[in-house]
């Protein structure tokens, strides 16, 4: 029996509200066959991050390389740094089975809508704007100035969530969590009753026949 494809699932969100911190409590949970996209980025790695897990992390001529190459699905500026999804291995996930999680922003996200309208498209959301500076600055990573910027670009990106077909409140994790676990469910329950229906329609197509 041929392998039914894998759900493309796209989580966007504005920087600090914890999209990190929940994609990587949904990957905690046991049998899930959830595969993550790692992006290339032009950004400094972070203390604790690692190359090729969390990111690629590559020169501006790299990223441009992989540009003219068309190696990437969809790619976007975020505040001075350049980010992109590269294809291959979505490609080869999805025909494997497995649920690829794309974790980007609104811009790359449009652009993945254009090119893959099946995806699945989640925005995590904050419970209110004070708690995401909160959070922004309790990670302790970025200066002042870039979380002024995160926090403006914000307000963009939260004008487009209307675009999504999800938003989950990153209120609690574990609610978060729950909640994409209960949108992929209902997501593969959808895909899975189309297939048979279209089964069935055969099925029937081919009775008349006889
Ligand atoms: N368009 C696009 N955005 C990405 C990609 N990878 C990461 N991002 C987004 O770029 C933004 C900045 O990421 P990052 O610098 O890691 O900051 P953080 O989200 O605050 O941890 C976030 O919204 C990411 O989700 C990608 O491949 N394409
Ligand atoms: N539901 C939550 N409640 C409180 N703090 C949270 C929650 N989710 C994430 N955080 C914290 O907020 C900060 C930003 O989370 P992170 O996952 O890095 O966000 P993002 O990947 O969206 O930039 C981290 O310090 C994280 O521990």
């Amino acid at each position: 029996m041929s392998v039914v494809r894998g759900l493309l699932i796209v989580l966007s969100g504005p920087s600090g509200v914890g999209k990190g911190t929940v994609r990587a409590a949904v990957f905690d949970r046991e049998d899930h066959n959830y595969v993550y996209s790692v992006s290339a980025t032009t950004r400094q790695s972070r203390p604790g991050e690692v190359h090729g897990v969390d990111y690629h992390f590559v020169t501006h001529d790299e990223f441009k390389e992989l540009i003219d190459q068309d190696a990437l699905l969809e790619y976007a500026e975020y505040v001075g740094n350049f980010y992109g999804t590269p294809i291959a291995k979505i490609e080869e996930e999805l025909a494997k089975g497995h649920d690829v999680f794309l974790e980007i922003e609104v811009q790359g996200a449009m652009k993945v809508r254009e090119r893959m309208p099946e995806g699945v498209f989640i925005f995590l959301a904050p419970p209110n704007l004070g708690e995401l500076e909160n959070r922004i600055t309790n990670r302790g990573t970025d200066s002042q100035e870039v979380i002024y910027e995160r926090m403006q670009k914000a307000r963009e990106e939260i004008e487009l969530m209307k675009h999504y077909d999800y938003v989950v409140i990153n209120d609690e994790v574990e609610n978060a969590v729950d909640q994409i676990n209960a949108i992929i469910c209902s997501e593969h329950l959808k895909v899975e009753r189309t297939i048979e229906k279209i089964q069935r329609d055969i099925h029937d197509y081919f009775q008349k026949g006889d």
